[in-house]
């Protein structure tokens, strides 16, 4: 397995070939003296011999389907492999679920991205690949912030892409903070990586950016990176300057972020979550109709049970609207303008 990743330094090919586990971890030294280890499938952490400071974890694929994250990591973890770029912090990469990969699907049999803080468990008896996956890929992001210090500056964006089109194509979801103040240079740092709206979580949620954010307080996003495409179809050229701000974050170059200004950022608050109760949910809208287009007071965006599902507030703009979740799950966000934020 060593060998073929060191002949084709295609990490997701080797992963995609044991979508469930790998043998044996692996570890091995470049010669530039980092450390390479692939405790499990679609696993890889480098360690530099010296580092910055930085413990970050980039993952990808907890939504199978959702391809451009895929790329993005990979092309970085084959340019790490090839010496071609030199880390100067601690990095996790993450293909989050190889099954659904190799689906072209979101999920195999459960949504990923609905079972981490413990969610995998919560329900005795219960169990499938996406919860083995959940609880696996929990363990590895514990065991790679607290191998070291807590005081190190511990970081986890997690890249998707989104089902619709969107008015602000490039997006990214700050879980909630519980009273924490939000950190106006990682907005500075996502708005220089082209991800320049913000949406500001309202609750605890059972995603991985949530989890990471609330249990290792690290700098966490869901980061939308564009709309869905197959693999190989994605124009990589809309990522460019996602890649740029990641390599230099890797490298230790210079970030050369612009101070903190409202005016070159989108910030929405998610003022509610409206979940599925009924078989027969639908959205009045269509599928063509984009995130962030706002409807107003009294809108009926909804019929489910007989009952219309209408705009509460005076304006609320609609964000992954999914009619097609099972009962009880999230089928859309919606949001208004943020208000003053709390920033440190
Ligand atoms: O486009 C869609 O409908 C879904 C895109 C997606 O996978 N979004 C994440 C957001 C997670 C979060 O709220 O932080 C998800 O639904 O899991
Ligand atoms: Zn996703």
């Amino acid at each position: 397995m060593y060998q073929a990743l060191m002949e084709s330094y295609d990490f997701l090919a080797l992963t995609l070939a044991n979508p469930t586990t790998i043998n044996e971890p692996i570890s091995f030294t470049l010669s530039n003296q980092t450390q390479v280890t692939i405790p499990d499938t679609g696993v890889i952490i480098f360690e530099p011999e010296n580092d910055q400071g930085k413990d970050i974890v980039l993952s990808c694929a907890v939504h199978g389907n959702e391809t451009a994250p895929i790329e993005i990591c990979n092309e970085f973890i084959s340019k790490i492999l090839k010496q071609e770029l030199r880390l100067a912090q601690r990095v996790m990469f993450l293909i989050g679920n190889p099954a659904a990969i190799h689906h072209g699907t979101r999920f195999v049999e459960e949504n990923l991205n609905r079972l981490f803080n413990g969610e995998h468990s919560n329900s005795p008896g219960l169990v499938n690949s996406e919860r083995i996956r959940a609880k696996n890929l929990e363990l590895y992001v514990d065991q790679f912030f607290t191998q070291r210090n807590a005081s190190r500056h511990r970081i986890h964006y997690d890249l998707h892409t989104a089902i619709r089109g969107s008015k602000h194509e490039k997006f990214a979801i700050y879980p909630y903070r519980s009273g924490r103040p939000y950190k106006a240079e990682q907005i500075m740092f996502l708005a220089a990586a082209g991800v320049k709206t913000i949406l500001l979580h309202h609750e605890p949620t059972t995603t991985f950016s949530y989890f990471s954010s609330e249990n290792y307080g690290a700098d966490a996003f869901t980061v939308e990176l564009g709309k869905v495409f197959p693999m190989g179809q994605n124009d990589m050229t809309r990522f460019i300057e996602t890649k740029e701000m990641l390599q230099r974050l890797l490298t230790g170059k210079d970030l050369e972020l612009e101070a903190y200004d409202e005016s070159k950022v989108n910030l929405y608050q998610v003022c509610r979550v409206i979940n599925k109760n009924y078989e027969d949910f639908e959205f009045t809208f269509s599928n063509d109709v984009e995130n962030f287009t706002a409807f107003p007071k009294g809108y009926i965006l909804a019929k489910e049970g007989g009952q219309a599902v209408k705009v509460e507030t005076e304006q609320e703009a609609i964000v992954f609207p999914n009619a097609k979740v099972p009962v009880g799950q999230r089928t859309v966000m919606m949001l208004t303008t943020a208000k003053q934020l709390l920033l440190c």
